[in-house]
């Protein structure tokens, strides 16, 4: 019997030999779709399989958010977390000397970063070679992938990295498809097009959606752009996991200065070099915008803020979510809060639940109980 792996090598390669053009983008969309499916059949826990295909390493969330740090082997990922937290991970020559995730705490602004050193992938991971599934699982779990390059070895590793984690249904720096997709019971297919598409039609979206099995449905594009593996991802959407990424080249000791400047100027890049203690602190900052978490200072009625401990929320947080994160209930007992800092419009401003935060703001929680405010 052939197996899944046959399968996918299969479709890949006729993916290859068939050019792509108008007249076969139909079948050209149709092996996509069967790709994704069997991919993400290969994740699939086996008969008999002890831990699921997909499991990750057994260390348990801890702190504000969570960096896993993937690359190849010896590219410097147990050296940087050697060098960001308090703990070691060995650090030697040869490849694969981390063989399981090391988790290091990185204090930044107040917060807690959990980082994560993983051993490191090679070519195939997404297939199983190495420990690369496990990696790769790792690496979802995590509010930010950091990919380590080398940066004196060849500029394709990224790219192969890249597919590798792409192959496993996460996608770097990318939105969600703007495409609605309800499955029903009955009622046969409805897809509209919110405006005229400049990739995709409606023939080739019904085309995917008999292939999958999908016969009443409802879809509706948003997104003029949108192309044919968008709309599987949003299809397979239980598959797929969007994650920031910031590609860290380490070991620039190692490059020309006007090689350096180029490889800087990409977006989503910083370099450094961990022997030499150079842009260690900078990849440490851009990791830390790249997170978006946002440092909020409580205050008590009459009393100075506490300016040396925030409270620590995702970018975006709402009044409501500063309750959840003090106390479970404490927004039973809501009345209003007063906001003073740059989510405010004259200081301190008295909002509701749903007010949105920015970083650093001051916020006094009034209560019904008299006299209530936090902390
Ligand atoms: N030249 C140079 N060498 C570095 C730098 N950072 C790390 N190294 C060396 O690179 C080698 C590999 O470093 P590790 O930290 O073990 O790499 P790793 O990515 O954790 O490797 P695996 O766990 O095997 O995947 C070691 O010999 C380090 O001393 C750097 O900035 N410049
Ligand atoms: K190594
Ligand atoms: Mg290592």
């Amino acid at each position: 019997m052939v197996n899944i792996t046959e399968k996918i090598a299969e479709i890949e390669s006729e993916m290859k030999r068939t050019q792509k053009n108008k007249a076969t983008e139909y079948h050209l969309g149709l092996l996509k779709g069967k790709l994704a499916r069997y991919r993400a059949q290969l994740l699939e826990p086996g008969p008999g399989a002890g831990a699921p295909g997909g499991a990750g390493f057994d260390v348990s969330k801890s702190g504000d958010a969570r960096i896993a740090l993937v690359g190849f082997p010896s590219v410097g990922k147990s050296t940087f977390l050697s060098k960001v937290t308090k703990t070691k991970s060995i650090v030697a020559a040869y490849s694969f000397t981390t063989l399981t995730a090391i988790p290091g705490v990185l204090e930044y602004g107040g917060a807690e970063i959990q980082v994560l050193d993983l051993p490191g992938i090679i070519e195939g991971a997404a297939e199983g070679k190495g420990r690369g599934r496990q990696v790769i699982s790792a690496a979802k779990t995590s509010d930010l992938i950091v990919m380590i390059l080398d940066a004196g070895k060849r500029a394709e590793q990224r790219a192969l990295l890249e597919a590798e984690l792409e192959a496993v249904g996460i996608r770097l720096n990318q939105e969600p498809p703007n495409i609605y997709l309800k499955v029903k019971k009955a009622g046969g297919m409805k897809i509209t097009f919110s405006a005229p598409p400049k990739t995709l039609d409606e023939r080739m979206l019904y085309n995917i959606l008999r292939d999958y099995r999908i016969l009443n449905c409802e879809v509706l594009v948003r997104d003029e752009n949108a192309t044919i593996d968008q709309f599987i991802d949003v299809i397979m959407k239980d598959h797929r996991t969007y994650i920031k990424c910031l590609y860290v080249y380490n070991k620039i000791d190692s490059v020309s200065l006007d090689f350096l400047d180029r490889l800087a100027h990409e977006p989503n890049t910083a370099v450094m070099s961990c022997e030499l203690d150079l842009g260690v602190m900078d990849v440490v900052d851009k990791c830390w915008e790249e997170l978006r978490l946002i440092r909020v200072y409580t205050k008590r009625k009459g009393i100075d803020p506490n300016f040396g401990e925030a409270l620590i929320v995702r970018g975006g947080s709402s009044i409501e979510d500063v309750c959840d994160s003090i106390h479970r209930t404490l927004k039973e007992s809501f009345k209003y809060a007063l906001v003073w800092g740059a989510s405010a419009r004259h200081v301190p401003q008295r909002v509701g639940l749903a007010h949105v935060v920015a970083d650093e703001d001051v916020v006094s929680i009034v209560g019904t109980k008299s006299g209530l405010s936090v902390k």
